[in-house]
């Protein structure tokens, strides 16, 4: 496909510099206006999908944001840096293989002295979320059940969300840590389906539904007692602060941070 010049913004001044991928989407267009209205941002560059990311290069684009689609999001990442740009990315879809390919392309383009282009990618930018996935994490050692239930807007793309297969990768990480074997499950499903998916030995049930933005709610059980965290979404601009704290983290962590997480002093 032939991609079209990208249109920068004509002013650039001595802030950071920020072109936002997704532009157009639900995502893209709330991180442009969140851009805008910081005062030590520079909304440079809106693209979508038919514009070339690699047209970013030597323009006035310091980092880009990532809210695209799955299928796309990695084959960006490597164009951006392609390009010279520290990427923050939302977009969900990762796995271990992908992340690898992350680190090994930006170990190739570090500059050898502990410096070089950062990536950030986080699956919720959400401080409920991010803090909810870490006390799941936390506690998940002190349960002999655990299950996962997402929930959000039918419009959304992919299940189990990016947020839900994080939360059961970690939860998982932990029990295993702790010596904790299988959950147990007597169940024989009589519908394909029935109890959800699988993460790591974790359930994770997807609900769609008109109204909803995006919501989490982990479970965690033993015998006469049940924890219950839960996230709640309710609006877009609950991933903004997020989205632009990464945006001035980024810059200065070289190398590949994964979750918000790791930018926040959660103690
Ligand atoms: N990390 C978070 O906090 C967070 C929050 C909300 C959504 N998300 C994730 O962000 C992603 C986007 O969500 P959304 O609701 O904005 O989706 P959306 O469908 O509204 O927007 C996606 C946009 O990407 C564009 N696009 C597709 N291919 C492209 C390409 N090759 N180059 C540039 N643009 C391209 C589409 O045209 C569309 O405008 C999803 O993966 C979603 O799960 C993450
Ligand atoms: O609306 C979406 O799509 C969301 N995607 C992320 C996920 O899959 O976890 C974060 C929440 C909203």
């Amino acid at each position: 496909m032939h991609a079209r010049p990208i249109a920068y913004a004509a002013r650039v001044t001595s802030h950071l510099s920020v072109a936002v991928v997704g532009a157009h989407g639900r995502m893209g267009r709330a991180v442009c206006d969140a851009v805008d209205g910081a005062p030590d941002l520079e909304l440079v560059a809106r693209l979508d999908a038919s514009d070339d990311v690699a047209g970013l290069a030597g323009g006035p684009a310091q980092v880009a944001v990532d809210f695209t689609v799955p299928s796309v999001t990695e084959a960006n990442v490597h164009a951006l840096l392609d390009a010279g740009l520290h990427v923050v990315v939302g977009t969900t879809g990762w796995t271990e293989e992908s992340l690898g390919r992350v680190r090994d392309h930006l170990a190739e383009v570090s500059s050898g002295t502990g410096g070089g282009p950062g990536v950030l990618i986080a699956p919720n930018f959400a401080l409920s979320a991010v803090l909810a996935m870490t006390f799941a994490q936390r506690a998940a050692r002190f349960f002999e059940s655990a299950e996962v239930i997402e929930l959000h807007h039918p419009n959304k793309v992919d299940a189990p969300s990016g947020t839900a297969m994080t939360t059961a990768r970690h939860i998982a990480a932990a029990r295993a840590e702790a010596g904790l074997g299988p959950m147990p499950d007597a169940t024989e499903t009589q519908v394909d389906g029935a109890r959800g998916a699988v993460v790591d030995g974790v359930h994770v049930h997807a609900v769609r539904l008109r109204g909803l933005v995006a919501h989490e709610e982990i479970l965690l059980g033993n015998p006469g007692e049940q924890l219950t965290i839960r996230t709640d979404s309710f609006d877009r601009s609950s991933f903004m602060p997020g989205v632009l704290l990464a945006v001035r983290e980024v810059v200065r962590r070289p190398g590949l941070t994964f979750g918000l997480d790791q930018v926040l002093d959660l103690g």
